[in-house]
């Protein structure tokens, strides 16, 4: 069983239609890996088709993994991100052995950072200066090795001594494809990463498509040697041993080389944190830069906040609809609540918010800070929100089952990617039919995660007081202790269930004339063994027997791109 890392659907490389020319192309790449053997150094480049309907295909395994390892891994990573993407034309996914990517772009040789993913073992180290001394010097060695023209593979490992007791081990990779030059630029940009994921960490991983590195006081690398060729590399290597003349060395002959190797050693350390640590700040403004708007570009955008551009207000502040040049359109969140928190605190939060990309999940784009003004700019997702559809008599028809069922799927998988799979653990808190956007083709996107963080409120004061308590999405624990958890987020998550299967406001459920309470009247069914009577009657009368729900009822025709009602 292979540990699954990361995956991203990336949405802007666009989408491919069912049956297209480019699905089958990527069809025939993700499934000719198997028999594919030319595969040194553990990487694959494949390819199928012509123009826009090619479909490109990278793999790589860590250096250290044997071919089949590798095979297996990419083959399941294959058919994993096939199901987990449905239809984005790029995506790429990452496991502990490898990685794949495929795209409608050529990438072949092209070095690319975006989207990276990093994560970090929770212990701490103890002596932590002597820990980055070790762990920079030896991160610039493995760069330098990885990038350097003799090695073919871009596969550098290796270990350092930070203290008597204790021993880093890192590796780093680049695809191999890169040039040295492309590989090493690569890799500092990843090393440039290290401090604001695993800074104290005893282990830390930064991926990203085009280079990798990992470090960890375990050893978790197989021993072999860098650059023999792929198929050999599970046979342990030797262990090293001294030059001869080393051994006959006189004690005084011992303590110079020592020294000097040292003072070289010494200097080598310096030099390399003081670019070590330029390089990060250098990287930190720049992407700080790219996500921070001046205040005056978003009241251009939004025409000084006119009330014909406001979307609506919700508990954190107005959100208004704006556009950016000529077409970007964006939605900009201003912030009422004071919370207190410091410039810098938001600037970071924001940074490690913006990194939550998903496809069911709304884009942080950036924010703007100025004076007492907070905003956080999102993007614009055009169909407003779930409950603007779900309980509105005429909209509602617009949700036949499959669509339905498609909103249902979305916000489930955007909610494991919040718990399990992104690099931050996000639990919502406030899961509800409006905090689910719709975007054209009605694919939901979860809004308003990650609020506690950039408004750095204390979870269960500020969403207690947002939803008054009484809004029945609430699992009983957190409504009547306060006790939020992933499980929290996944009780809201059954209320919503409910009330798209049965097109009812959890706080305004009827049946005929009588006001119910849905929970209640869904439990009562369910025990009765009629909880079909919970179906919103406008997807017609029953389920077919594998469990899909048809509409009976024809529905006025969606057209191909709705707008905001
Ligand atoms: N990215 C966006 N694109 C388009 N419309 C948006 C976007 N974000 C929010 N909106 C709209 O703005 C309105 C207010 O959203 P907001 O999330 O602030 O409030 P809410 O969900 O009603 O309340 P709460 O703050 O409790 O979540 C909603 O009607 C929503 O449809």
């Amino acid at each position: 069983q292979q540990q699954r890392f990361y995956y991203f659907c990336l949405e802007t490389s666009g989408s491919f239609t069912r049956s297209s020319t480019y699905e089958a192309n990527l069809n025939r790449v993700l499934s000719s890996f198997s028999s594919n053997t030319e595969n040194d150094y553990g990487f694959y480049n494949i390819s199928s088709g012509q123009g826009s309907d090619a479909a490109n295909a990278i793999a790589l395994c860590r250096g250290d993994v044997n071919s089949g390892d590798c095979l297996d891994c990419i083959n399941n990573a294959a058919t994993e991100l096939r199901n987990l993407c449905a239809n984005e034309n790029e995506a790429i996914i990452g496991y502990e052995k490898c990685l794949l990517r495929y795209t409608n772009r050529s990438i072949f040789g092209v070095a690319e950072t975006n989207p990276s993913f990093y994560m970090w073992n929770v212990n701490n180290v103890t002596d932590l200066d002597a820990f980055n001394q070790a762990l920079i010097a030896l991160m610039d060695n493995l760069s330098t090795k990885a990038s350097s023209g003799t090695s073919r593979s871009k596969f550098a490992m290796g270990s350092a001594e930070v203290a008597a007791s204790q021993t880093i081990y890192a590796l780093v990779q680049c695809t191999p494809d890169l040039t040295g030059p492309a590989c090493s630029s690569c890799l500092s940009q990843a090393i440039a990463l290290l401090p604001s994921c695993c800074n104290s960490k005893q282990g830390g991983m930064v991926f990203g498509p085009s280079c990798n590195l990992r470090f960890d006081i375990i050893r978790f690398y197989n021993l072999a040697t860098p650059d023999t060729p792929f198929r050999r590399r599970s046979t342990p290597a030797p262990p090293l041993s001294l030059p001869p003349s080393m051994h006959n060395t006189k004690k005084k002959g011992k303590w110079i080389i020592i020294i000097t190797v040292s003072a070289a050693a010494f200097a080598v350390l310096l030099i390399s944190s003081c670019i070590f640590f330029l390089r990060v700040k250098k990287s930190k403004a720049k992407a700080e830069k790219s996500l921070q708007y001046d205040f005056s570009t978003i009241r251009a955008a939004t025409d000084d906040f006119s009330d014909a551009n406001k979307l609506g207000q919700g508990g954190f502040g107005a959100v208004y609809k704006g556009t950016i040049g000529s077409e970007e359109l964006i939605a900009v969140k201003r912030l009422t609540t004071n919370s207190g928190q410091g410039d810098l605190e938001f600037k970071n939060e924001v940074q490690l918010v913006a990194k939550l990309q998903h496809k069911n999940l709304v884009r942080l784009q950036g924010f703007c800070l100025e004076g007492n003004e907070r905003l956080l700019i999102y993007e614009f997702v055009p169909n407003a929100s779930l409950d603007q559809f779900l309980f509105d008599p005429v909209r509602r028809a617009y949700l036949d089952w499959e669509r339905r069922h498609k909103i249902i799927r979305g916000i489930a998988q955007g909610l494991l990617y919040l718990h399990e799979d992104s690099r931050l653990q996000i639990i919502h808190c406030n899961l509800k039919a409006s905090n689910i956007l719709l975007d054209a083709e009605l694919n939901p996107k979860i809004s308003d995660f990650g609020m506690a963080r950039l408004c750095a409120l204390d979870q269960t004061q500020s969403v207690t007081s947002r939803i008054e308590g009484t809004n029945g999405y609430m699992a009983p624990e957190y409504a009547l202790h306060g006790q939020f958890s992933i499980k929290s987020d996944v009780f809201s998550f059954g209320v919503l269930l409910l009330e798209i299967l049965c097109g009812q406001k959890n706080s305004a459920f009827c049946v005929g004339e009588n006001v119910e309470d849905l929970l209640s009247y869904a439990w009562r069914n369910w025990k009765d063994g009629t909880a079909l009577k919970l179906v919103d009657p406008i997807l017609g009368e029953a389920p077919r027997t594998e469990g899909k729900f048809s509409t009976t009822k024809k529905l006025p025709a969606l057209t191909n791109n709705l707008t905001r009602f």
